[in-house]
């Protein structure tokens, strides 16, 4: 089937090469010109595993092609996704502009029915916004005639597996009242419908604000196990063991219960925000969601006043080692990161930094570069030397089994600020070194 996306970003890049690679025909329009051109060539704007092959591969065959130009990218296909992104706006509700400068240029361009798919998280009641701005241009060029149907198609894809995730989607929501639309996205995915049935069709409010839910739901889970750490840090009790305890309740399991230095991406953050945002423009209170971000917030803290602590407020000169700047492993986001709190607050407090990533050094680069009080290092090890502390922010596989000996030899003074838990408290401070972890 022919496919047009608009936006080359994690989703729309993703989305586009996974539906290329089953044979559909996807054309990607994207108003990065660069980007562009960059795609072109086989450079990719983001780092997730598996994609670049995969674009690579799919560019070359001739099935996924990319262009700046909205009417090459209307004119090719029946079926339009929208996948640009839905940014908080200043008050925290997502800023539509994106979304309905795509049903814009549709409207603008389009000679023939359309089934507009959107796959941003957006409010509940956008589908009806893009279906009236699109009616309106339409009018005003007289093309009353031509049909429309909006539809609502959320992603669930994670930063890190997004192709993974995309290849073998544990649901694939469809919102929609139309029996046609509802047919064509059957066929669409019909590739990713084989093991068992994945498709949830729904009316398009209640898949809007599935995606929502989703999201929020997950939120929810780490930020009450954020708060349970905090208690079990003042009670004497370990957060590690407590998980344990509960993860093996099926009705609770164990997935998304770590609890660490709070959460972060494009995602969580915004999507809490936007649905509290939602809940107050209909006049309801959403106190649980409004818990669940203000944990989330001061969670983000705990790291730096555990360091202040230990320190006794006198960060005046020091320097910390930092290991993981991406807001969580097999990424090089930093969006809304906890590294980023975290070292905002050790500069605001007169203290360096020397972090090493494994994927998000550039990205640290273009945010930071201009920085003194921070040096990005070629290796973990490096970014030890000299350092009073290490400071571990992200969960990378390669920071699980490091070599104590070798941190107490290049630390200042033996201390690991652990914000995700990778080790048995016992095993580092029988090498003497001191462990301050999340909840334990
Ligand atoms: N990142 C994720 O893990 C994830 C997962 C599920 C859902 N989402 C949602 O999907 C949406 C997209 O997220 P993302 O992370 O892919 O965003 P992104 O910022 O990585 O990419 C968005 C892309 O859209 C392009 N764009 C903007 N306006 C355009 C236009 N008029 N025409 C064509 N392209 C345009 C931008 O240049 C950019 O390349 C958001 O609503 C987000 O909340 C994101
Ligand atoms: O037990 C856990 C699990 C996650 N996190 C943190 O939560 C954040 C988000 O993690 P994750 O959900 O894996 O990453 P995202 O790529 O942001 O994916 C989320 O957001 C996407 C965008 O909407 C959705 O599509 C996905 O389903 C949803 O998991 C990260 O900072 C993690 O460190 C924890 O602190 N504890």
């Amino acid at each position: 089937m022919k496919v047009t996306v608009f936006g080359t970003g994690y989703v729309g890049l993703v989305q586009a090469a996974v539906l290329a690679e089953v044979g559909h025909d996807v054309v990607c329009v994207d108003v990065d010109a660069g980007k562009i051109e960059r795609l072109r060539q086989g450079i990719l704007p983001i780092y997730e595993p598996g994609l670049e092959a995969l674009v690579r591969d799919n560019h070359a065959a001739g099935r996924l092609h990319f262009s700046t130009d909205a009417v090459e990218g209307v004119r090719h296909a029946s079926l339009q996704f929208i996948a640009v992104g839905t940014p908080p706006d200043e008050d925290g509700s997502a800023d539509l502009q994106y979304v309905l400068a795509v049903a814009e240029s549709v409207a603008r361009h389009m000679d023939e029915a359309k089934i507009v798919v959107d796959k941003s998280t957006v409010p509940v009641g956008t589908a009806d916004r893009v279906r009236e701005r699109i009616l309106g241009v339409l009018t005003e060029r007289g093309r009353r005639d031509l049909g429309i149907d909006v539809v609502s198609n959320p992603e669930f894809l994670k930063e890190g597996s997004a192709v993974a995730d995309c290849m073998r989607p544990d649901r694939i929501v469809i919102g929609t009242a139309s029996a046609d639309s509802e047919e064509v996205m059957r066929e669409l995915y019909a590739p990713f419908n084989r093991n068992h049935e994945k498709i949830i069709v729904m009316d398009v409010r209640s898949a809007e604000l599935t995606k929502y839910a989703a999201n929020c739901m997950l939120a929810t889970k780490i930020s009450f196990m954020n708060e349970i750490a905090n208690l079990a840090e003042r009670l004497g009790a370990d957060i590690e063991m407590v998980r344990q305890g509960i993860g093996s309740d099926p009705r609770i399991g164990y997935h998304f219960i770590y609890a660490g230095a709070g959460y972060g991406g494009s995602c969580f953050p915004k999507d809490v925000q936007a649905l509290i945002r939602t809940a107050e423009n209909i006049d309801f209170d959403a106190h649980l969601l409004k818990a669940v971000k203000s944990r989330n917030d001061e969670q983000k803290t705990v790291l730096f006043r555990k360091i202040e602590r230990h320190f006794e407020g006198d960060l005046q000169g020091r320097t910390f080692a930092l290991w993981g700047l991406s807001f969580k492993p097999n990424t090089d986001d930093m969006r809304e990161a906890p590294s980023r709190a975290l070292m905002e607050a050790l500069w605001a407090a007169g203290a360096r930094v020397q972090a090493y990533d494994p994927e998000a050094m550039h990205e640290a680069q273009r945010l930071y570069g201009n920085r003194d009080e921070l040096s990005l290092c070629g290796t973990k090890e490096a970014a030890l030397k000299g350092a009073d502390a290490l400071v571990i922010v992200t969960e990378w596989q390669a920071f699980k089994a490091p070599d104590f000996d070798f941190i107490k030899q290049q630390l200042k003074q033996p201390v690991i600020f652990d914000g995700r838990n990778l080790f048995e408290p016992k095993r580092v401070k029988k090498r003497d070194i001191v462990y301050c972890s999340i909840g334990r």
